[in-house]
């Protein structure tokens, strides 16, 4: 694959739920290799953003292209297998409770018979390793863990099928500071481990600095910000800016909402 071409494009993306046009044209490269963090205010569309990108969410104009693949134009093989190669952290882990941590971080890999129930413990022990935990963890039940070993088991499960794209979805959301730059350092080595391309979402700046190499600030339904990760906060982008300080006075007018 040259250099050049992004690992995730999208060009022109558009959605609207009715009335409301969530995103208006989102134009995006996403290079491979690199973090890149979507930055927005709440109900920007940045779940949209993604949900279009992993086949959850048909757009109605616009074009996603992976490895300068037309995915849009796939068929449900070709989808599943582009599927197979992406991971994903959700906010809350998203994790079985039914389920023993091992069988939740293979969940993928048995669910399509890639691997056997004795393969998978292995697995799991291995992968669980790499995130901090011991392979004991792997047989209790994700009640039993506390949120920031929940938020390991999930990026284990994420990084189990050893995917190229990985989206992290509010990383540290509901972690104290400290965990919440533990779990950052783990993301930055797993994700630099596989080699993999990470698209996160996040209103935590000071993750968005560890774990982006990128930012891209979605506003109005378009990109109107590309940068570096690590200047958010003074880009000289007054409205990117203002978001990345958390500042109540600026060009972004704060709807309130019920
Ligand atoms: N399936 C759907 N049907 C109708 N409206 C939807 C649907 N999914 C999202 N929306 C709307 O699209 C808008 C953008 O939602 P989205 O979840 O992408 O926001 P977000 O930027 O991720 O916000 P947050 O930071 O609060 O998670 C919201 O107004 C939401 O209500």
């Amino acid at each position: 694959m040259k250099d050049d071409v992004p690992k995730i494009r999208l060009r022109g993306l558009s959605k609207a739920f009715g009335e409301k046009r969530v995103l208006d044209g989102v134009d995006l490269d996403i290079r491979a290799g690199h973090g890149m963090v979507i930055l927005g205010g709440s109900g920007s569309g940045k779940s949209v953003t993604i949900k279009c990108v992993l086949g959850l969410i048909a757009p109605d104009a616009g074009t996603i292209e992976i490895d300068g693949r037309d995915v849009l134009a796939m068929n449900r093989r070709e989808r599943e297998e582009l599927n197979d190669r992406i991971g994903m952290l959700f906010q809350n882990g998203a994790l079985f409770d039914s389920l023993p941590v091992w069988e939740n971080v293979c969940f993928k890999l048995l669910a399509q018979k890639r691997i056997t129930r004795r393969a998978a413990r292995d697995k799991a022990a291995e992968v669980l390793a790499q995130v901090g935990l011991a392979a004991s963890v792997g047989d209790l039940s994700p009640a039993e863990l506390s949120g920031g070993m929940q938020k390991r088991v999930g990026l284990a499960r994420a990084i189990a099928a050893q995917p190229d794209i990985i989206f992290f979805d509010e990383p540290t959301t509901g972690l104290d500071p400290i965990m919440g730059a533990v779990i950052d350092g783990l993301i930055v080595d797993v994700v630099k481990r596989l080699g993999a391309t990470a698209v996160s979402i996040t209103h935590d700046m000071a993750s968005a600095r560890r774990i982006g190499d990128d930012a891209a600030m979605l506003h109005k339904g378009r990109i109107v910000w590309t940068g570096a990760a690590a200047a958010l906060g003074n880009t000289g982008n007054a409205l990117v800016d203002q978001f990345a300080r958390g500042e109540r006075e600026g060009p972004i007018q704060m709807e309130l909402r019920r």
